[in-house]
């Protein structure tokens, strides 16, 4: 199992009470699979998906990537572990606007000690899996909305992540870019054997997914989507 959350509850304060956010979660999501994580606002979505990307300590429970358990993780062992195993999409692209569709994916893979050359063949080698390889030299300005979500996708997935979590992409995206876009992540959950979950408020997009998970106040009910 390449991500598991077993039991994870996060409270936040608020005010002088406290917010149970996440209520003993729990979610396994195997290699090449895909996930949608869905719920009213305020559920807990996007708490859910920073527990898992590891960006928030849960106050109990355990977080597993690729087999390795983060509890007791030194801040510096866990960004490692980012680094090197978790891709994130968030909604908004955030793409450097001098760079070029093709740098925006090396700059990632330099930061990591790469050489420029590998770098660069594994930027044009996922250009082409998000349909972008003739559009490797554009600036973000001189690309469509949907684009710059497929550049943001394929970001994510420079340095070979085993989790990739994607935080409702398509809601700067009329409904065809936003299938699109969702098709895509379809696409390389199970060409680049991610287990992925993806954050979204669309119902449509749940046919094409393997596991439904819905949040409801803090707790998580799971189903298999039917295709
Ligand atoms: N940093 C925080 N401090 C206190 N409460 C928080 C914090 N972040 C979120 N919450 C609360 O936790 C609950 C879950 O929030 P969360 O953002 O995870 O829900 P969500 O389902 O992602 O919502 P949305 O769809 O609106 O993004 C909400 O009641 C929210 O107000």
């Amino acid at each position: 199992m390449s991500l598991e959350l077993n039991d994870i509850t996060l409270v936040y304060p608020d005010g002088d009470t406290r917010l149970t956010a996440l209520d003993s979660v729990n979610l396994e999501v195997p290699q090449g699979s895909l996930t949608a994580v869905v719920g009213p606002s305020g559920s807990g979505k996007s708490s859910l998906l920073a527990v898992a990307a590891t960006l928030i300590t849960p106050d109990v429970g355990t977080v597993t990537i690729d087999g390795t358990s983060t509890t007791g993780l030194s801040r510096g062992e866990l960004t490692e572990l980012r680094r090197h195993k978790i891709g994130i999409v968030f909604q908004q692209p955030n793409l450097l606007p001098s760079l070029t569709a093709a740098e925006q994916l090396q700059v990632m893979a330099q930061i990591d000690g790469r050489r420029p050359r590998t770098a660069r063949n594994r930027a044009m080698e996922l250009l082409a899996v998000v349909g972008l390889a003739d559009q490797a030299g554009r600036r973000p300005h001189q690309l469509s909305g949907g684009q710059r979500q497929r550049i943001n996708i394929a970001r994510a997935l420079m340095n070979d992540p085993t989790v990739l979590l994607v935080d409702e992409p398509t809601s700067a995206l009329d409904h065809e870019r936003g299938a699109a876009v969702i098709d895509l992540i379809h696409q390389v959950t199970h060409q680049q054997a991610t287990a992925t979950v993806l954050v979204t408020h669309d119902r449509t997009h749940l046919t094409a997914v393997d596991q439904i998970a819905e949040v409801h106040d803090g707790r998580l009910t799971l189903s298999t989507a039917t295709h």
